[in-house]
């Protein structure tokens, strides 16, 4: 049997998700050769400007797609948060592993030591994001804080946000951990006052559709439960955003109930999505939470609770908060 290909960026975390999925596949199938092959994107070349700039929809994804399509790879590993919400024709996602930390993390420079919170970042502070979605946020937490754009790998942002330009940035939790970066992290931000991006802190796995060799392969690495969660999340984002860089969040996990009664104790799935205006002081916000029998059911179930989700954000004026970037791409 021929070495199965993993494509993927080369950033250190993209490697190091890669990797994991590389490892997993190793580990569940003995004997099975797996090779990870590095390829420069689009968003790895152009560094100087502001993603939404570029305004191009998979950015990190599209050279990457085009070797699974030769054939010259057989999956690609992506951050899901990073992988747009449609994928080209041929191209099918096949599997998640289990997902991360979704929290986004506050981080530091030496001018905001002893911030532990977005309430005590102090006024004026600049802080580092690309993303229009934290930056909102952290507006609507604390509006004297001054989110200013920040580009390039965690590594990168880590030395920025401690250098001249910024006081701290704020990065994902996943990211920083997997680097063995997690104590950098100064707080790590509740969900209620950072809504993190569709698919955030999830791995996901792309192939050719139709690929069986490469699907059963993934069946035995993949986690159901991430997937059911991350492919509703994507659904809002189809739904509302269209590709741009919208203050948009989207998090639905599953939850036991608060008793910790039984093992059959009932489980819960919640949703937490929120659109924003740029500025945060418009919020449009959606809660739900559902009773969920087995896990057979869940992908359906969070799929419905994405589509109420959908229909409550859409009648409080999400459409309005989100007409004023509507052409462009960008980070989450
Ligand atoms: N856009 C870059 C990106 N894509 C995924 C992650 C973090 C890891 C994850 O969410 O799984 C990051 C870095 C960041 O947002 O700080």
């Amino acid at each position: 049997m021929s070495a199965l290909v993993i494509g993927t960026r080369g950033s250190a975390l993209a490697l190091w998700q890669a990797n994991a999925v590389a490892s997993a596949l190793r580990e569940a199938h003995e004997g099975l050769r797996v090779e990870v092959r590095t390829v420069t994107t689009t968003g790895d070349r152009v560094l100087d400007r502001p993603l939404a700039d570029i305004g191009d929809k998979g950015l990190f994804t599209k050279e990457l797609e085009d070797l699974l399509l030769d054939g010259a790879v057989d999956l690609c590993v992506h951050s899901m948060k990073d992988l747009p919400s449609q994928l080209p024709a041929g191209c099918a996602l096949v599997g998640m592993l289990p997902r991360a930390d979704v929290r986004d993390a506050l981080v530091c420079g030496p001018r905001m030591q002893g911030a532990r919170s977005l309430a005590d970042v102090p006024a004026g502070a600049r802080i580092g994001t690309g993303s229009a979605r934290r930056a909102a946020q952290l507006l609507a937490v604390n509006s004297q804080a001054v989110p200013t754009p920040m580009r390039g790998n965690v590594d990168t942002r880590l030395r920025k946000a401690a250098g001249p330009d910024y006081e701290g940035a704020i990065l994902a939790a996943a990211g920083l951990t997997r680097l063995g970066l997690q104590n950098r992290i100064a707080a790590l931000i509740p969900v209620d006052q950072m809504i993190p991006a569709p698919g955030q802190g999830a791995v996901g796995v792309e192939a050719r559709a139709g690929d069986e060799r490469v699907q059963s392969l993934v069946d035995a690495v993949r986690d159901r439960r991430t997937e059911a969660c991350v492919n509703a999340e994507r659904r809002i984002l189809a739904a509302l955003d269209g590709g741009c860089q919208a203050p948009l969040g989207a998090f639905i996990r599953f939850e036991d109930a608060d008793d910790g009664a039984a093992a059959d104790a009932e489980r819960f799935l919640a949703l937490d999505a929120a659109v924003l205006s740029a500025d945060g002081a418009q919020c449009v916000r959606a809660r739900l939470r559902r009773a969920c029998g087995g896990d057979a059911d869940a992908g359906a179930l969070a799929l419905d609770l994405a589509q109420e989700a959908i229909e409550l954000l859409l009648k409080g004026g999400a459409r309005q908060l989100l007409r004023p970037c509507a052409d462009q791409g960008g980070a989450r």
